[in-house]
C-alpha cells in the first residue's frame, strides 16, 4: 500500500544544510498498523510530511497503491499533534468534520452520512453542534480523528497525536485508534515518542536512528491482536519488546541531534 524508497531530505540553510533523512526505505502492507519511533529531532515529522505529499524530498520516492506521491493524495488523511490549531474555532464540530468532504465535492447528503458515521465512531454524536472551544483537549482530538475518518482514507498518518492529552485520555484514544483501524480497514502509520504506546498500538514498530536518519530496526509486535491497557501492558512479552526498542533508541541517540551535510 505504501512504499517509501531511498527517501532523503536535506534542508538548505545559511549556516550549512541539514540532512534530516539520509536513506529511508520501508513498506506498509494494505491494512497494516505500524508505529514509528525515534529520538527527538531524528526526522519523524519530516518523513510524514514527505509521505503526505506536503513536502518534496531531496531524492527518493513515496508510492501509494502504485501511484507516486507528488502532492497530497486523495486517499490519505493526516492527524497532527496540535488539534487546537487544526480545528476551525468558528465552525461547529460537524462543519469541521465535513469541510474536507466539501473539498472532495461530495453531495450534502453523503457528507452528512459520513460525518454522522465518523462522529458516532469517536463517540461525539451529541456534540455535533458544539464548537471546538467548548470541548476538552481529548474531545477536540477526537474531532480531528473523526474528520480524518470521514474522509475515508486508505492510509491514515498520525504525527504524535496524543502528546498533548492526559494519561487516561491518551489510553482511551489509543484504544479508539485500534478500534477504528479494525472497523475501517485502514493502513495506519503512527508516529510517537512513546515506546510503550508504539508497542501497545502497533503490529510493527519501525525504529529510526538519529540524524542522519535510516530505519534502524523493524520489530514485529507478536502480542495477541486483542489488546487491553492493563493486561497487555502487564505481559512479559510487552516488557521484552519495550526493552528491546528502548535499547535500540538509546543506541541510536547521539549527542548531536542533526548532522551537517556539507
Ligand atoms: N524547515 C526546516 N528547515 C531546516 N531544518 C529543519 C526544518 N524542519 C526540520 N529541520 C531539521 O530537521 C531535523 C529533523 O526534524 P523533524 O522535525 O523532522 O524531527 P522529529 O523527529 O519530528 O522531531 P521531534 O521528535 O522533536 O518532534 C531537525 O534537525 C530539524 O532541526
Amino acid at each position: 500500500m505504501l512504499d517509501v524508497s531511498g527517501l532523503k531530505k536535506i534542508y538548505p540553510g545559511q549556516h550549512g544544510s541539514v540532512e534530516a533523512l539520509r536513506d529511508l526505505t520501508f513498506k506498509l502492507g494494505d491494512g497494516e498498523l505500524a508505529c514509528l519511533v525515534g529520538p527527538s529531532g531524528c526526522g519523524k515529522t519530516t518523513l510524514l510530511k514527505c509521505v503526505a505529499g506536503l513536502m518534496q524530498p531531496t531524492s527518493g520516492t513515496v508510492t501509494l497503491a502504485g501511484t507516486p506521491v507528488a502532492g497530497p493524495p486523495p486517499d490519505m488523511a493526516v492527524v497532527f499533534q496540535e488539534y487546537g490549531r487544526s480545528l476551525f474555532p468558528w465552525l461547529s464540530v460537524r462543519d469541521n468534520v465535513e469541510l474536507p468532504l466539501k473539498e472532495k465535492r461530495l453531495a450534502p447528503a453523503r457528507r452528512r452520512e459520513l460525518s454522522d458515521e465518523a462522529l458516532e465512531a469517536v463517540g461525539l454524536t451529541k456534540f455535533a453542534g458544539a464548537y471546538p472551544w467548548q470541548l476538552s483537549g481529548g474531545m477536540q482530538q477526537r474531532v480531528a480523528i473523526a474528520r480524518a475518518i470521514a474522509y475515508e482514507p486508505r492510509v491514515l498518518l498520525m504525527d504524535e497525536p496524543f502528546a498533548a492529552v492526559d494519561a487516561q485520555t491518551r489510553a482511551d484514544l489509543e484504544d479508539l485508534i485500534r478500534a477504528l483501524w479494525k472497523r475501517f480497514n485502514m493502513t495506519v502509520l503512527f508516529v510517537t515518542h512513546d515506546i510503550d504506546e508504539a508497542v501497545y498500538l502497533g503490529q510493527r514498530v519501525l525504529v529510526m536512528s538519529s540524524s542522519p536518519t535510516v530505519i534502524q530496526d523493524d520489530v514485529a509486535v507478536d502480542l495477541p491482536d486483542e489488546r487491553d491497557q492493563i493486561g497487555t501492558r502487564a505481559e512479559h512479552r510487552f516488557a521484552e519488546l519495550r526493552s528491546h526498542i528502548y535499547a535500540e533508541i538509546r543506541n541510536a541517540a547521539r549527542p548531536q541531534a542533526a548532522a551537517t551535510a556539507d
